[in-house]
């Protein structure tokens, strides 16, 4: 299968992250192309599984990679019924809005008709000692519910 992965970073701690989970994915056979400025000219429309990893930035803001891509399917509302996803948050749960780009996120694409698989990962940058192999292990959960 191929997965096409959608990174919001600002400073890349994300960016890191999607490596591993990438790496995981090639190691299992599967395809994955990572989008580190994501944009609807590259990433599939259609047909096609999303794995977004997504820091919030600012007072609950998307990160900077991802914010034009964000923008461009509030403003267009593209038909996404055919698009798969799951989703890894990114944040610090000493902020107020913590993970909140993760929430608009999904609630972003689920309202233009996107279908998530499974329940998305919340990462806590302030406790978590190993965000990396969080990822990499959520990824089971993910697998699992693709085969059902
Ligand atoms: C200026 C700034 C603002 C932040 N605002 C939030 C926030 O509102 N909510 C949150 O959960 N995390 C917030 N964070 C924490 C980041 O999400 C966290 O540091 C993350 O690891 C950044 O990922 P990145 O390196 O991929 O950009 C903020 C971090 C910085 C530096």
């Amino acid at each position: 299968m191929h997965f096409h992965i959608l990174i919001g970073t600002t400073s890349g701690n994300t960016e890191y992250l999607a490596d591993e989970v990438s790496k995981a994915l090639i190691e299992e056979g599967h395809q994955a192309t990572l989008h580190d400025q994501p944009s609807d000219t590259e990433v599939p429309m259609k047909n096609a599984h999303w794995l977004l990893c997504i820091a919030t930035h600012g007072a609950g803001e998307y990160a900077d990679s991802i914010y034009p891509f964000m923008q461009s399917l509030t403003d267009n509302r593209p038909d996404l019924s055919s698009i798969h996803y799951a989703l890894i948050g990114i944040g610090d749960s000493s902020y107020d809005t913590f993970c909140q780009a993760a929430q608009d996120a999904d609630a972003l694409l689920s309202g233009l008709g996107a279908r998530r698989i499974c329940e998305s990962l919340t990462i806590d940058m302030f406790n978590d000692l190993d965000p990396e192999a969080n990822a990499v292990n959520w990824l089971s959960t993910w697998k699992s519910a693709r085969s059902e």
